[in-house]
């Protein structure tokens, strides 16, 4: 089946494969600053720059109440992290969460659930996009992980060069989605796989864990755990141990060990797109997803 995208023009303007932003839409100096200090503010995604660190941007995901990656916020993440990236000032990000206790809960299930084919497909483009660009970055990109980190929100941790996790037994991080009754993408489990190796990513995925912070850590889901008030002062001084590399090398390093697993996306990423439409289009997974929000719902009592 031949697919066709009908992408709205703000979001087909971003997500070309490496896209320049038209225009200069969110970035501007920071208000008062009149020192060259720039900041890339948009409703969801506060960027500044790191008052402690030079060079070094902080990302703060505010979409409550869960961070959940709908298209709109994963627009404006893409939008801050290129203007990021074009912007020479700045050689790291840290990436973070402004919602209490929830680093992101991951795809916005919404944007899956009772969706058409064409809505589908552009959201889907979206989360390749958004992974690819993370994934990819030139920039050291550190993961400040203050909440709970399913599936999606795991990917985007897992896509981080360095990941430091707040110890709080709440704040589990895994890919569960076959506990909603749904599969992670093979480059979801390929980053696993990279990440965790091939046995630990084959029970962790088939059982859909969720690991809290100590398994976290011995299975190497994540780098470090750290009380939950030292999460930003420690990706501060991980961030100063990776940016004493000089750039070019650690680049050229970073897309050496990464760019085999994000071409087997790019390769492919029309079937991708495809396969996912096809796949969330089915009524057994419309209705798991059903079930699924009904238990969030639920949960509240
Ligand atoms: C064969 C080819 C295959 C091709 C590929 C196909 C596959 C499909 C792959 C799809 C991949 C998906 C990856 C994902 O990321 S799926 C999302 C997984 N996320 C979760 O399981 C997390 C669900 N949420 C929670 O567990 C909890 O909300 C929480 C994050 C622990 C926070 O708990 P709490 O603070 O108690 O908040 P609430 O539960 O009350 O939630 C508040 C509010 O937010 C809504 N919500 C929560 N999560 C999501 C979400 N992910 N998307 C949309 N909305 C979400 C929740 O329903 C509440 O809404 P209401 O206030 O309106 O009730």
């Amino acid at each position: 089946m031949a697919l066709t995208v009908g992408l709205r023009p703000l979001t087909r303007a971003l997500l070309r494969p490496w896209a320049r932003v038209p225009g200069a839409a969110l970035g501007r100096p920071a208000a008062g600053s009149g020192d060259g200090v720039r900041c890339f503010g948009s409703p969801r995604v506060l960027v500044e720059p790191d008052p402690a660190a030079v060079g070094v941007a902080v990302m703060k995901m505010r979409n409550p109440p869960v961070n959940s990656l709908s298209l709109e916020f994963l627009t404006e993440l893409l939008i801050s992290l290129e203007k990021l990236e074009n912007d020479k000032t700045f050689r790291g990000i840290i990436i973070t969460s402004d919602c209490p206790g929830i680093f992101s809960a991951g795809l916005d299930l919404l944007e899956m659930y009772g969706r058409d084919p064409a809505h589908c497909a552009e959201y889907w483009k979206a989360v390749q996009e958004l992974w690819l660009r993370v994934y990819l970055s030139n920039l050291v990109v550190i993961g400040a992980i203050n909440g709970i980190s399913p599936a999606g929100g795991c990917l985007l941790s897992l896509s981080c060069d360095y990941r430091v996790l707040a110890n709080n037994p709440k704040y589990a991080i895994g890919l569960n989605e076959t506990l909603l009754g749904i599969i992670a993408p093979f480059w979801f489990k390929d980053v696993l796989v990279n990440t965790i190796g091939h046995r630990a990513a084959e029970r962790a995925l088939q059982l859909g864990f969720l690991f809290p912070p100590s398994d976290a850590l011995q299975v190497g889901i994540v780098d470090q755990v750290v009380p939950e008030d030292q999460v930003q002062s420690t990706a501060r001084s991980v961030m100063a141990q990776w940016l004493a590399i000089p750039d070019h090398a650690r680049q050229l390093t970073k897309n050496l060990v990464r760019k085999p697993t994000a071409d087997r996306l790019l390769q492919q990423r029309d079937a991708d797109i495809q396969n996912f439409v096809r796949f969330i289009s089915r009524d057994s997974i419309q209705k798991s997803l059903h079930v699924y929000l009904e238990k969030l719902k639920q949960k509240k009592g």
